[in-house]
């Protein structure tokens, strides 16, 4: 395939993109990186663009127009009007795209087509915050160059062979036949980093590995020698660990009381646990574990004790179902950066045989655990964007 590769990975609010030239091989790490972009702070008072060239120097740091509300839509705009500029729109070969949920129907990436872009559009209720600005792009670049070859790559393909016993809930089995069952999300993070802590090991079988992705949403991934075996989240992106304002697990009693005693409307509801909740609700300050690490108010110090809280215990849960722990890697804003965060978790899983090294972990080395640790312990960023950019160029070139 000749030509450039666009990635989108539209989120609740930030829109990432990164333009790729496709090797000679089929390999995440045969594409060359032309540009990557990040789009801050849509729909608020600080939108801010930041572009880089593929050797990291910055090509664009603006704060953008606030005389109007700048939004996903405006975003799009934006990145067409750059992508002109610069190497210009025509080069662009394929464009790939992260769609959060996939389904029952889409286990894998696939090309998008007006049905698909419509049954994929269907399961917005399951991740409102995600689908729409995930969907939007695709039809507006349908719209603009129909001929464009588009791919939908999802968050739940990843974890799409777990066991079924990984996948149900206790419900009556004609719910889990409709498909309310677990899914799991940030496939496309652990599918990279997965690959990278093999690259790291020096061979595939990577045994009990647990994978903690914290960014703006956050959850866990138990992967044995590479394959996904449960995830923290499950039918929605609102399951497991507490998120910037998303609640994580949470006694459905819980939803029916806020339902039928306190009389919340659904909608009501549905803007508590996606919004409010999370780090925001129980600071009461800020969803931004920068500014909770900053802060020495109780709420702060609160939020973070939950967080590493609900975190240690639920990689307690994974182990389990792993049968023990070789590796545990954290990857995502807060995993990538926050050194607190990381020793907190890593002293609340010492009982596993996990040894931190403060040395390492305070200078975010990719290694973080003592030689004589049990469990290795890492720090391994994540790249969603050259995974979208590999299976589109996959895609693209086999259809089959
Ligand atoms: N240096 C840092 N220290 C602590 N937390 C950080 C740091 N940099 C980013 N983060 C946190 O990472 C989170 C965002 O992660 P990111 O992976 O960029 O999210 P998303 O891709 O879901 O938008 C925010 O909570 C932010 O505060
Ligand atoms: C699935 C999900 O929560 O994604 P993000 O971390 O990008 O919000
Ligand atoms: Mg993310």
């Amino acid at each position: 395939m000749s030509g450039e590769l666009l990635v989108i990975n539209n989120g609740s609010s930030s829109l990432k993109f990164a333009v790729f030239t496709p090797g000679a091989e089929a390999e995440p790490d045969a594409l060359a990186l032309r540009a990557r972009g990040h789009f801050s702070g849509l729909g608020g008072a600080r939108p801010h663009l930041l572009i880089r060239d593929g050797a990291g120097a910055t090509l664009t740091d603006e704060a953008l127009a606030t005389d109007r509300v700048f939004d996903q839509a405006a975003a799009l705009q934006r990145l067409l009007a750059w992508l002109e500029g610069q190497a210009g729109f025509e080069r662009i070969a394929a464009v790939g795209h992260r769609v959060v949920h996939g389904g029952r129907d889409y286990r894998q990436p696939v090309r998008l087509d007006a049905p698909t872009l419509t049954r994929l559009e269907a399961l917005t209720p399951l991740a409102p915050l995600h689908q729409p600005h995930s969907l939007a792009p695709a039809r507006l670049l349908a719209s603009l160059r129909p001929e464009l070859p588009q791919v939908a790559c999802f968050d739940t393909s990843f974890h799409s062979g777990q066991s079924w016993v990984a996948q149900a809930y206790a419900l009556p089995q004609r719910l889990s036949e409709s498909g309310i069952v677990r899914y799991g999300f940030h496939g496309l993070s652990y599918e990279y980093v997965s690959r990278r802590l093999a690259r790291q090991l020096g061979r595939a079988e990577t045994g009990r590995v647990v994978m903690a992705h914290l960014g703006n949403g956050a959850s866990l991934c138990a992967t044995r020698d590479g394959a996904s075996i449960a995830s923290s989240m499950g039918f929605t992106t609102l399951d497991g660990l507490p998120m910037g304002t998303r609640c994580g697990y949470l006694d459905p009693g819980v939803v029916l009381h806020l339902l039928q005693q306190e009389g919340l409307t659904p909608e009501q509801v549905a803007r508590l646990l996606y919004h409010e909740s999370g780090l925001l609700g129980v600071s009461g300050l800020s969803a931004d574990m920068r500014v909770l690490l900053d802060s020495r108010e109780d709420g702060a110090r609160a939020a973070i004790e939950l967080f590493v809280h609900r975190l240690v215990r639920e990689i307690g849960a994974l182990a389990a179902v792993l049968g023990g722990l070789d590796h545990l890697v954290f990857t995502a804003g807060i995993g990538e950066h926050a050194a607190p965060i990381r020793a907190a978790v890593a002293a609340g899983c010492a009982w596993l045989g996990l040894e931190l090294d403060p040395a390492a972990n305070a200078t975010h080395s990719t290694r973080i655990s003592t030689e004589a640790s049990r469990v290795g312990a890492w720090i391994i960023p994540t790249d969603e964007e050259r995974m979208i950019a590999h299976h589109t160029r996959c895609l693209c070139m086999d259809p089959d």
